[in-house]
């Protein structure tokens, strides 16, 4: 028997929207894979060939990258700030729906204090970030968080956030506004190009059928 194929699917939110996906396309994990209280990361499914590993949202994309999964499922705001050629991303899945923007404190357009050659951004995408304001010639020191980046600018940590924008809430609640959108997020079905290669005969019906169940 060939080695099981497996798929990686962030733990999180996109975890939610991601099991009835995989329910129409015929995948039913083992009961633990829901249980946000499972310690386990490796799941069996109702495809004897065919495991699901639950790994962090970043970590998606290095497991696939690297072939040690075959596919994932994953927000495109990590693919654009990765960027591996290894990973092929052939559907849009339509799920996580959510943008990324620049948001800065209420006011902060009307004072002297908002830089213009140079700008401090607290984000957990440098990369990204870097890119957006060096094509509009700004130099962008970015400051690498995990999380909670609203609190940054009132901390004087830096003058403005790139994050995850979805209702807004987040935002308002620590006095910031958006006032730019970079991009537009959505999950997309990732494979590993080799094993897209070596493994057509597995991967391209899953491939379709992510298709057929996003459409
Ligand atoms: N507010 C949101 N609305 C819709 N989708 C979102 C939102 N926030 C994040 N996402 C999507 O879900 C993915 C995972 O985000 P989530 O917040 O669940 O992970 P996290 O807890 O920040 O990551 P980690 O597991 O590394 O701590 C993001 O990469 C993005 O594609
Ligand atoms: O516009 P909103 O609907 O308020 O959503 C935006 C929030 O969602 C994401 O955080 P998440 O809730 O995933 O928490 P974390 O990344 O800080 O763990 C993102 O980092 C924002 O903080």
């Amino acid at each position: 028997m060939s080695a099981p194929l497996i798929i990686a699917v962030p733990k999180g939110r996109i975890l939610d929207e991601a099991l009835p996906l995989l329910a129409q396309v015929g995948i039913e994990p083992e009961a633990a894979f829901a249980d946000p209280d499972s310690r386990a990361l490796r799941f069996s499914t109702n495809h004897p060939t065919i495991s699901l590993i639950r790994v962090r949202a970043f970590d998606v994309a290095t497991f696939v990258a690297h072939g040690a999964a075959q596919i994932g499922v994953v927000g495109s705001d990590v693919l654009l700030e990765f960027d591996y050629s290894e990973l092929y991303a052939p559907v849009d899945l339509g799920i996580g729906r959510c943008r990324i923007s620049i948001a800065e404190p209420v006011g902060l357009a009307a004072t002297e204090q908002r830089e213009r050659s140079h700008v401090r951004i607290a984000t957990k995408y440098p990369h990204l970030t870097a890119r957006h304001f060096e094509a509009q010639g700004i130099q962008a020191e970015c400051v690498k968080l995990n999380g909670a980046m609203e609190l940054a600018p009132t901390l004087g940590l830096a003058s403005r956030i790139v994050d995850l924008v979805s209702s807004g809430r987040t935002l308002k609640e620590n006095g910031l506004v958006e006032v730019e959108v970079i991009a537009e997020v959505s999950a997309r079905l990732i494979v590993n190009r080799a094993a897209f290669k070596l493994r057509a005969a597995e991967v391209a019906p899953l491939v379709e059928a992510f298709r057929k169940a996003a459409a």
